[in-house]
């Protein structure tokens, strides 16, 4: 049987003007697994509260930070999807979970190659509702709906394969040469704390704020807590990192409800508080930069430390088409395609 893979990122909008902008965050906000309230609830929310005013502020921060090319994550994954297509021997799609490169615009493409067997691979190395399981939830409609002969398996999160945590340690030690910082902080995007109960197997185990995700359990296989977590653990212990000169923080959260603590701003904030003159941040729940390292980590995040009295801030780009990430992901699918 013919072999084929789509990766799949997250996506972004067609261009930074605030309709293209409103059209993407219309379709991203409305998934029930992003925004996860009843749908009602959901549709006032987005529809008459947040697209009326959202879409502009977004717009301006997309624009900050487009290419002459597109969006950095659209440009950044192609460039990935390229390298990968040259050292694998099976066709390689790509799509995005919102806006125009849909996923079944990607299952068609290689289909229409003849591949009866798609490895769906998630550009997410950590489990999470909003991510991960909406691509897997998507595909297999479009996979019912239009190509039922087809056979998808997915790829699970990678964010503890040793293989990863090696080429993830090896680019930020690359960065962090020659650079004096006394912090390192590991900035993850955030989630709310609901989607870590709902999310839990066990029905019992996440606690959020206790011990429960450095503690073993089977609930750690959807616990994007405990997944973040983890890497810090791993990344911090192949680098010797000294216990003191690093911190977990999350960042941009959106809306009321108590997301995943501490948030990254405010670790920024006291960070530099405390007398910290030069830091580093790494982002690790993105393969890609975008929008969310690009301005609000490289640009809000440096303007903050500045205003505490910082002094350098080095943001550590993420892995995006980096040659040992390409070697790594190329051995996985190959892998796959030799069973
Ligand atoms: C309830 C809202 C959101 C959840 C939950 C969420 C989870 C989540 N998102 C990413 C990765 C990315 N998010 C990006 C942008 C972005 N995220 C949200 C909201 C939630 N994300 C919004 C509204 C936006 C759009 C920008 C804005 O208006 O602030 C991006 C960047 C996209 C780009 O075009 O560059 C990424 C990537 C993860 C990994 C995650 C959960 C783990
Ligand atoms: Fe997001
Ligand atoms: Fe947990």
């Amino acid at each position: 049987m013919k072999k084929g893979v789509l990766l799949v990122n997250l996506g972004s909008p067609d261009s930074p003007n605030p309709k293209d902008v409103k059209k993407y965050l219309g379709e991203f906000l409305m998934d029930e697994r992003v925004i996860d309230i009843p749908y009602t609830a959901r549709a006032l929310l987005v529809r008459g509260i947040i697209l009326k005013t959202r879409p502009k502020a977004s717009a301006a921060a997309y624009k900050k930070i487009w290419w002459q090319e597109g969006s950095p994550l659209i440009v950044i994954s192609k460039r990935l999807q390229d390298k990968i297509k040259n050292q694998v021997d099976i066709p390689v799609a790509l799509a995005m979970r919102y806006g125009s490169m849909t996923i079944e615009k990607g299952l068609k493409e290689l289909v229409e190659q003849g591949v009866k067997e798609v490895l769906l691979f998630p550009l997410y190395p950590q489990f999470a509702m909003a991510t991960t399981e909406t691509i897997l939830v998507k595909a297999e409609d479009i996979r019912k709906m239009h190509f039922p002969n087809l056979k998808i398996e997915s790829v699970p999160a990678f964010y503890n394969k040793s293989d990863y945590i090696e080429v993830l340690s090896k680019s930020i030690q690359r960065y962090l040469k020659g650079k004096p910082y006394e912090h390192l902080l590991f900035s993850y995007h955030g989630v709310p704390e609901r989607h870590i109960r709902k999310s839990d197997i066990s029905k019992s185990h996440c606690k959020i704020n206790g011990s429960c995700c450095v503690t073993p359990s089977k609930a750690h296989e959807f616990c994007y807590r405990h997944q973040c977590l983890e890497v810090t653990r791993l990344v911090a212990e192949k680098l010797q990192l000294k216990e003191g000169s690093y911190s977990t923080s999350f960042q941009s959260r959106l809306g009321f409800d108590p997301w995943l603590q501490p948030y990254t701003d405010r670790t920024i904030e006291r960070l530099g508080k405390e007398g910290i003159r030069n830091m580093a941040i790494v982002t690790p729940a993105f393969v890609s930069d975008c929008l969310e390292t690009l301005e609000e980590i490289a640009m809000e995040g440096q303007e903050i430390f500045h205003e505490m009295g910082g002094n350098e801030f080095t943001t550590i780009p993420c892995l995006n088409d980096d040659d040992d990430f390409v070697n790594l992901l190329s051995k996985w699918i190959s892998d796959w395609n030799k069973n």
